[in-house]
């Protein structure tokens, strides 16, 4: 990592972690209202904890298993450029590339209003096998912002000469007191495909609530939702842009025991809450085009 970003992330309150994930560095931001880290092996944001408040993300104390496209569950991870299983190619890995590889840090320093940014980037150029699981040239970028909450900007620009097909997700790992007792607010009337039952189209009624056993893509969704957690005592607001669907995922007790890369109690800690465009959502980006997927997070205590 070049000496002029060390130095910018130091006046920062930063600090790097060598090669504490999977031998590429991590990124520490220390301040007195919140602690946020971010891995740059598969691009993700790990943690963001506000000062005196349990972590609004959730990391697995299963590593996974150690091979290519083994994983650990945890933070933010970025599903890109494709959604679910690869209709290809069965041996390249569900949620696509992006989740897999080093991700570089390219820029360091702080919005106008103080909130800390942190910019990182990934290119098909950056590893053979990128090139050889996407016949597409791209670049990407997040752009991470700290500050009362965290935002993450997740930008794909196309650099190959024809159009290209996108399904996607910010596929963030929210930790709750309980799925049991968490609720999605915001959600009411908008159809949703239940993975969970068989593919089968429903219509959200009311909230969604105990979040156990999920996996379902709203579609159309809004882009405004809420996590309520009576027992962290705690409501995360959830804006988001670009995105045109909301994914739900809590793989409930049954399936928790059959991954060999989750804790067995641990699908009682996290609901995911995906900032997403897949199945009608999906979209293609034009040569030379760009497109961007944000979602902003902030946490609300219950009783204000
Ligand atoms: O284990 P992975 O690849 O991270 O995926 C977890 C889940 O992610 C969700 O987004 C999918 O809808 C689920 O079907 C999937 O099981």
């Amino acid at each position: 990592m070049n000496a002029q970003l060390i130095q910018e992330l130091e006046a920062l309150g930063g600090e790097i972690l060598p090669a504490s994930l999977r031998d590429c560095d991590e990124i520490i931001i220390d301040q007195p209202s919140y602690t946020a880290r971010i891995a740059l092996w598969g691009g993700h944001l790990v943690s963001f904890i506000p000062a005196g408040q349990p972590d609004l993300l959730f990391q697995s104390t299963n590593e996974g298993a150690q091979t290519r496209f083994g994983r650990r569950h945890f933070g933010v991870p970025v599903c890109w450029p494709w959604f679910g299983a690869n209709a290809e190619d069965e041996d390249f890995p569900a949620h696509g590339l992006a989740r897999y590889f080093r991700w570089e840090l390219v820029e360091v320093g702080r919005f106008k209003n103080g909130d800390a940014k942190i910019v990182i980037r990934l290119a098909s150029e950056d590893h053979p096998l990128i090139e050889e699981m996407w016949p597409h040239a791209f670049e990407l970028r997040q752009v991470f912002r700290f500050g009362e909450g965290f935002s993450v900007n997740f930008s794909a620009a196309n650099l190959s000469e024809a159009s290209m097909p996108v399904s996607e997700a910010l596929h963030t790992y929210f930790k709750v007191g309980s799925q049991e007792q968490a609720q999605v607010v915001g959600l009411d009337g908008v159809t949703y495909i239940d993975k969970f039952n068989e593919g089968k189209e429903f219509q959200q009624s009311g909230s969604v609530s105990p979040c156990d056993t999920l996996d379902r893509v709203y579609v159309n969704a809004p882009n405004s939702i809420e996590l309520v957690d009576p027992v962290l005592s705690r409501k995360l607001i959830i804006e988001t842009e670009g995105s045109e669907s909301t994914v739900l995922w809590n793989p409930g007790e049954a399936l928790a025991k059959l991954r060999t890369d989750l804790e067995d109690h641990e699908y009682q800690e996290f609901v995911c809450v995906e900032t997403a465009n897949a199945l009608v959502n999906r979209y293609t980006i034009k040569p030379g085009d760009m497109h961007q997927l944000r979602v902003s997070v902030k946490a609300e205590a219950l009783d204000a």
